[in-house]
């Protein structure tokens, strides 16, 4: 049986899969021990489920590789805690039921750690990672998280939280399906970052039985239950074009010469490195979230200036495109975004922040300078979320007045699509944001499954503001055009791109070697003639198919 989704990486596997546990639910607060329960023998029994977690951990960490070693061993510990144990202890004599003490002894010892703080505040992690898998072992189902496994698997879920795909171990999960989420949701970005091919927006696939043998196409968004011999050729042919890929030089260019630099998605010093090491020519989004996000303060001018100083130093005598704070809708920040409001997507987010809180962009701004000053790096600056020509006109002015030379936009509204001719005459450069200028012009919030059809970048409307925003660009004195959405990273779609005049493309550097090698195998005139296909065609769908019909390299890297 085949299941229809999204796909949103490249990669053809088979393997057998394994179903991500249901979360766990929390016991009810009162929970009481049951009459004529003996509290010791219930404390034995906590006892007993915390020394069975304690042992698997414990195994699992003797077959894990260098990393993962320390950290299991770490949580393993945990298991064993007095403090925890203890706390439990108490609250069952006094008649609290045994999984609803070991939940609430768990927040104490959480709270206390934290209160420590430093290292300690990061073991608070742990506990509460101990306590769900004490309280699935005592109620018999499986541990929450992403399943454990010696052997390589291909992991279904409904759609993962940030946490499980922090922890997803690549050399283990061979590829990733979820009936949710869409081709933009964060799931769907770290798969990319990842390099692990996957499928969104499946509907049905919770029906596969655990352990059965299936087939993952995370080009063509399909995943095969019971795959047969064409599943496997494929399969196979995958494995070679790989090789392929890694022989890319790292140069963005048509066949024909055009050059077209390829840079990279980063969010960190750590995927800036990465992403160098892969050949990026550069950094097209640096998302500076990072700096700012599980904190409850702002971070001060020095702390921001030197988590960009160590982004700026993996790219010397290269481009750095700094993002300013992306805050609300899928990115909010206790401090910054109002948690309240009824349509987050359209609300206060971006650039919009310095409305509601004014001051911290331009501490951003002047950290960025800050950092910029003992840098090699050739650093931009643009700001998200821009939607009209006085708000590029006051950004310019910021970035200005804090020494920053080169400022831009996002096109990520489509209003700023629409008037590219007028709003570019204020910064130096723009870059389309595609994921939620998709969202955007399609009305279709890119967290969202059911619309994963709508929120494709291959929707003409979409590229007719592509085609608009490059218009506008050249109209205002041939200013820069690249694109840092997702849509970048699909090899077709980015000869869509570079045709419809785009200068630069970035991506996240997994798919650097993909797009250079498709991007050399056609000529700007063919390129731009694939575009006038997309633009014109009826649906997306039908631009996608028209134009991937015309590019034979895809089918020989089996992508
Ligand atoms: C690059 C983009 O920004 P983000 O995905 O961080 O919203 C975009 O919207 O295309
Ligand atoms: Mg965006």
């Amino acid at each position: 049986m085949t299941f229809q989704g999204v796909g949103v990486n490249p990669g053809r596997v088979i393997a057998t899969v394994k179903h991500m546990p249901e979360p766990l639910a929390e016991p009810p607060a009162g929970e009481t021990l049951p009459a004529g329960t003996d509290p010791a023998e219930a404390i034995a029994g906590l006892k007993s489920a915390a020394a069975a977690v304690h042992d698997e951990l414990k195994e699992r960490a003797t077959r894990a590789r260098e990393d993962g070693k320390a950290v299991l061993e770490a949580t393993a510990l945990m298991a064993k805690d007095t403090m925890l144990l203890k706390a439990a202890g108490k609250l069952i004599t006094a008649g609290t039921g045994v999984e609803r003490a070991v939940w609430e002894a768990a927040d104490g010892v959480a709270a206390q750690l934290k209160a420590v703080g430093g290292y300690m505040a990061e073991r608070a992690t742990d506990v509460l990672d101990v306590r769900a898998r004490i309280v699935a072992q005592l109620r018999g189902v499986p541990a929450p998280g992403i399943p454990s496994s010696d052997t390589p698997f291909i992991l279904l879920a409904e759609d993962l939280a940030p946490a499980d795909t922090a922890t997803l171990d690549t050399s283990v999960v061979l590829a990733l399906a979820t009936s949710g989420g869409g081709p933009q949701s964060h799931t769907a970005i770290i798969a990319r970052s990842l390099g692990l091919p996957a499928v969104v927006a499946a509907a049905g696939i919770e029906a596969i039985a655990e352990g059965s043998e299936v087939y993952v196409d995370g080009a063509a968004g399909v995943v095969v239950d019971a795959p047969g011999d064409a599943e496997r050729e494929a399969a196979a042919k995958w494995a070679t074009s790989a090789a392929t890929l890694a022989s890319f030089d790292g140069t963005g260019t048509t066949a024909d010469g055009h050059l077209v630099p390829l840079l990279a998605n980063v969010g960190n010093a750590k995927d800036a490195e990465a992403a160098a090491a892969l050949g990026a020519q550069g950094v097209g989004l640096f998302r500076t979230e990072f700096c700012f996000l599980e904190r409850d303060t702002e971070p001060t001018v020095d702390e921001q200036a030197a988590a960009y100083r160590a982004v700026f130093a993996a790219f010397p005598g290269r481009k750095v495109v700094v993002r300013t704070l992306d805050a609300g809708a899928d990115k909010p920040l206790p401090f910054l975004t109002d948690a309240t409001e009824p349509n987050p997507a359209l609300g206060v987010r971006g650039y919009r922040t310095d409305w509601t809180t004014p001051g911290v962009l331009e501490r951003q701004l002047s950290a960025i300078a800050q950092a910029t000053e003992d840098s090699e790096a050739d650093v931009w600056v643009m700001a998200p979320m821009i939607a009209t020509r006085p708000e590029a006109a006051h950004f310019a002015g910021l970035c200005a007045a804090a020494g920053l030379k080169t400022p831009g936009v996002m096109v990520e509204v489509p209003s700023v699509a629409l008037t590219a001719g007028s709003v570019l005459q204020e910064v130096d450069f723009a870059s389309l944001g595609t994921n939620d200028l998709t969202q955007y012009a399609m009305a279709a919030d890119r967290m969202l499954g059911p619309l994963a059809g709508l929120n494709d970048p291959w929707q003409p409307a979409v590229l007719r503001l592509v085609q608009l925003t490059v218009e506008g660009a050249k109209a205002a004195g041939d200013k820069a055009v690249g694109v840092c959405g997702e849509s970048a990273a699909d090899p077709a779609l980015a000869v869509v791109l570079t045709g419809l005049g785009v200068n630069t493309l970035s991506m996240t550097a997994r798919s650097l070697a993909a797009v250079g090698t498709v991007l050399k195998s056609v000529s700007l005139p063919e390129a731009q003639e694939l575009a006038a296909l997309a633009v014109n065609a009826p649906t997306a769908a039908e631009g996608r198919e028209a134009v991937r019909s015309r590019l034979p390299m895809l089918a020989e890297l089996g992508l």
